[in-house]
């Protein structure tokens, strides 16, 4: 329009053939405007129409429909439509009677209606459901740091239990198990597997404070996590001799408390006698597979087994990040009953969240690379809901995890109190 204006005034100030240039220049564009205006209407009456008719089509064909008084068929709800050909996001109110997993058995109809890789449905918490198509952009959160110290008499495993680490796709708050699991984190290079592992270890930060949490680190690769390295205390390594012994004295002390706990309890509750042991490896398919000295190796195969089997009841929670899910890289699969994948391509992803995840919408390698707004998002299977949730977990940058790091470390530093 400006350009029309600006092309206009000189017509005009040129007389009168110059007026009736500028009367039909002005037509020209408002026939241009009008039609372009129509036909984005029309794309998106187009766009609703076909969303709207296919979704009765596979509901109709899926039984996810039923009968009124007079025999007419009853749909499900469908409103607030956004999206594209590849993108959808969409609110049902399903049918009294119906539930999720009535609508999770036909995501796979659906997606192949839509045309899509995969589709997902999230409940709203409100009687409603969302169906989404596709990646969805989530907003880059920085950590904010909770500086309350805790209330006397908090209830450690309680808050262990569901500890905030980024947002949802519906933008609610997201949170992990830091007890009874273990936590298994795969992404390409530049994915934000770092982002997953500080979010973390800040967020455990008052029950670490409070000496409730002790973290182990193992840093093959000496950048990812040496950058907190006043978190670890004398449990951090970065050779893999260091690695190996510093696992080995885990699983023993694993042991050792589980022989304490025998007889008396089934699991170790966290407390300030028997604390919380958060062990981050970085690189796990290194450690698992890959170091070059095969003794070491198995040495570290045979700890790591021992703590991912035997750990979850004695407050032993192993975090553990590698880029190449490949079944040979990573033996212990099945052991973490909770998964993050990031970026990956899609035959990694059923291998790190179990096989049908990327057909129940799980679809990591749509996530945008890095550059492009993809960094710390993340698809997570948990053992209790066992579909994927989209996620982005909170961006910490370099300087918090430093300066908290330095905070910590003579807390890190201090001696385990002995628990007989
Ligand atoms: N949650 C996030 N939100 C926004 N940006 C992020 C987030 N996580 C990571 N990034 C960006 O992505 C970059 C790469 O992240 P990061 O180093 O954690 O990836 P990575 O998966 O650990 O890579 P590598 O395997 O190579 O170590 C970061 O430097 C940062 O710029």
């Amino acid at each position: 329009m400006a350009l029309c204006v600006g092309l206009v005034r000189p017509l005009v100030q040129a007389g009168v053939y110059g007026a009736l240039g500028a009367a039909v220049l002005i037509v020209v564009t408002g026939a241009v405007c009008c039609l372009a205006v129509q036909h984005s209407l029309a794309a998106g009456w187009m766009f609703e129409h076909n969303v709207r008719r296919r979704f009765r089509a596979v509901c109709r064909e899926r039984r996810l429909t039923t009968r009124d008084d007079r025999d007419n068929v009853v749909y499900p709800g469908l409103s607030r439509l956004i999206g594209n050909g590849a993108v959808l996001n969409a609110r049902i109110r399903p049918l009294f009677g119906q539930s999720l997993a009535d609508w999770e058995r036909a995501a796979p109809a659906f997606a192949l209606a839509y045309a899509v890789a995969a589709v997902r449905f999230r409940d709203n918490g409100d009687g409603s459901l969302t169906l989404l198509a596709g990646y969805q952009p989530l907003e880059a959160r920085e950590f904010v740091m909770n500086e309350a110290e805790p209330v006397e008499g908090v209830d450690w495993r309680e808050r262990l239990a569901s500890v905030v680490v980024g947002t949802t796709e519906g933008g609610q708050p997201f949170a992990l198990p830091f007890l009874d699991s273990h936590i298994l984190i795969a992404g390409i290079t530049g994915a934000g597997k770092g982002s997953v592992v500080w979010s973390a270890a800040l967020a455990l930060l008052p029950a670490a404070k409070a000496g409730v949490v002790r973290f182990w680190g193992i840093d093959p690769k000496r950048l990812e996590l040496a950058m907190g390295r006043g978190f670890f205390g004398d449990r951090y390594a970065n050779t893999d001799e260091q690695a190996v012994q510093l696992l080995e004295r885990a699983a023993a002390e694993m042991l050792e408390r589980a022989e304490g706990l025998a007889g008396h309890a089934r699991r170790a509750e966290p407390s300030v006698l028997h604390p919380v042991n958060v062990l981050f490896i970085d690189e796990l398919g290194y450690l698992s597979a890959l170091m070059p000295d095969r003794k070491l190796r198995e040495r570290a195969e045979k700890a790591l087994s021992a703590i991912l089997v035997l750990g979850r009841a004695a407050g032993f929670v192993v975090i553990g990040a590698l880029q190449d899910p490949r079944k040979e890289v990573l033996n212990f699969r099945d052991l973490f009953p909770t998964a993050v994948a990031m970026r990956l391509r899609k035959p990694m992803v059923d291998l790190v969240l179990g096989a049908g995840m990327y057909e129940a919408g799980a679809v990591c390698d749509q996530i945008p690379p890095p550059k492009a707004g993809g960094a710390g998002v993340a698809f997570v299977v948990s053992e209790d809901s066992g579909i994927p949730v989209c996620v982005r977990f909170t961006w910490c940058p370099d300087d918090l995890i430093r300066k908290t790091a330095a905070e910590l470390e003579p807390l890190a530093m201090r001696p385990q109190i002995a628990a007989n």
